[in-house]
């Protein structure tokens, strides 16, 4: 995770603004914007409609400006719901990027773009009040349709003074999509350096992240498979990987392994609450720390794993791809592929099981739900998004097993695809 951003101040008039699909209000790609004259040869100019701002309606940009990464995420995160929140009824917040053309990767920075379709001058004011101590950390505008058509951005001086408009259009989407990749900077890890990084770079305001820093350094992460089989097994919540993974267990004689560790396990609420970069930091050191006990557990018996990298990569990669599956990176996009330093199990198994069986077994099960889990109940999209990218996820590839069906079918069926697949 390089900590050498680039946020200068001056080149905002060089980047291109990347808002994300929001079907809800009519945007259903990505939407680019850049001012008129950075328009690049190999970008030109698309439809002059911005559903945003029909009717007399404004929009602002809010981007974070500071260049090391696990601060901007910080107050990416804290910003969000304030946000939401302080924005009069009706207008929506959007995801938005911006970056340099030229050098996307090291310039990719976050932000809001606050949709009003009132065009209120309390949003403005809002903003202002709540925004105001964060001020050298951001950068605003505001845009608004001129009559003609033209729309016209008016950045806010360093006092929230307006300053000279320029003019701002669409353009097409370019051929690397920034939102796949600030997915690869921010939420998937495809080595244990990245995570030990922001590990590292974060544990002066999360004391817990020494902690897993300690036992990551304790871990042999390096080390390879013993001779036995090593069987992971994957899927939604509720779609019985608890039951089949012990069952497993008992019948092959197996070490029960889980992903994150029970020895990171009392930290997982402290992370889940902090933004993607380190959520998932926490968790990719977690497989980390699985894999050294995989490689151990798999010199004396089989190893059964109840979720592993496809979990860690699934979620992340579904949660920060805005709108429906075919918002996802494309099939064999580098995101789907195994880290090259992570041990590889010889069999990973996904248990698909519809949505309606799924929720009454969360509801027979009757634990306390997680945020996340609320969400995958009411969210079905995202519950899509999550099962694709299990299916994408490359070498090794999951097996699928329909789950719907009884504990003993279900157990039957892995029993014998793993006798196929495994030396057993
Ligand atoms: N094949 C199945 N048919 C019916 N119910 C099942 C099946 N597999 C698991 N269950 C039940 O569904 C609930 C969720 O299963 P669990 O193994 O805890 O899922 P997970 O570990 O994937 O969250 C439990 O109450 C379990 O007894
Ligand atoms: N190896 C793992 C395991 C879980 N995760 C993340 C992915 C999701 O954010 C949650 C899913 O966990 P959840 O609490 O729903 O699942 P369990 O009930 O623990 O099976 O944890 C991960 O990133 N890597």
């Amino acid at each position: 995770m390089a900590s050498t951003h680039r946020h200068c101040t001056l080149d905002w008039d060089q980047r291109i603004f990347a808002v994300d699909s929001s079907p809800t209000l009519g945007i259903t790609e990505p939407f680019y914007f850049t001012s008129q004259s950075n328009i690049p040869p190999d970008l030109p100019g698309t439809s002059p409609e911005w559903p945003m701002l029909v009717n007399g309606g404004a929009a602002h940009s809010v981007c974070v400006t500071i260049p090391h990464p696990v601060r901007a995420a910080r107050l990416y995160r804290a910003l969000g719901p304030r946000v939401s929140q302080a924005v009069p009824a009706g207008c929506k917040v959007l995801k938005l990027l911006s970056y340099l053309p030229g050098d996307p990767h090291r310039s990719l920075a976050s932000g809001f773009l606050i949709c009003d379709p009132q065009s209120g001058t309390d949003t403005v004011d809002r903003l202002r009040a709540l925004l105001g101590e964060h001020r050298p950390h951001l950068y605003f505008c505001s845009y608004r349709q001129i009559p003609g058509g033209e729309v016209r951005k008016e950045p806010w001086g360093e006092n929230g003074e307006p300053m000279e408009c320029t003019r701002v259009v669409r353009v097409g989407a370019p051929d690397l999509s920034p939102f796949e990749i600030n997915i690869q900077h921010c939420a998937v890890y495809n080595s244990l350096d990245r995570a030990r990084t922001v590990l590292q770079e974060c544990s002066t305001f999360i004391p817990e992240a020494t902690n897993v820093l300690d036992l990551l350094s304790k871990s042999n992460t390096s080390s390879g498979k013993g001779r036995f089989p090593v069987i992971v097994v994957e899927g939604l919540d509720a779609t019985g990987k608890s039951t089949l993974t012990k069952t497993l267990q008992e019948s092959l004689k197996a070490t029960l392994l889980i992903s994150p560790p029970d020895c990171i396990n009392q930290w997982r609420k402290r992370f889940d609450e902090e933004p993607t970069l380190i959520k998932r930091a926490y968790y990719a050191a977690g497989n980390y720390i699985v894999a050294s006990e995989i490689a151990k557990g798999s010199m004396q018996s089989p190893v059964i794993v109840d979720r592993y990298w496809h979990s860690t990569a699934a979620y992340a990669i579904a949660t920060e791809t805005g709108g429906s599956v075919q918002n996802l990176p494309s099939r064999h996009h580098e995101i789907y592929q195994w880290p090259n330093d992570l041990l590889r199990p010889d069999l990973v198994i996904l248990l698909t099981v519809c949505d309606e069986e799924r929720i009454k077994r969360m509801q027979r099960r009757g634990l306390e739900e997680t945020k996340e889990e609320k969400e995958l109940k009411s969210n079905s999209m995202f519950r899509q998004k999550v099962e694709e990218v299990y299916k994408r996820i490359e070498n090794p590839q999951c097996i699928i097993i329909d789950a719907s069906f009884s504990k003993e079918m279900v157990f039957n069926e892995a029993l014998s695809i793993i006798k196929k697949k495994c030396a057993i």
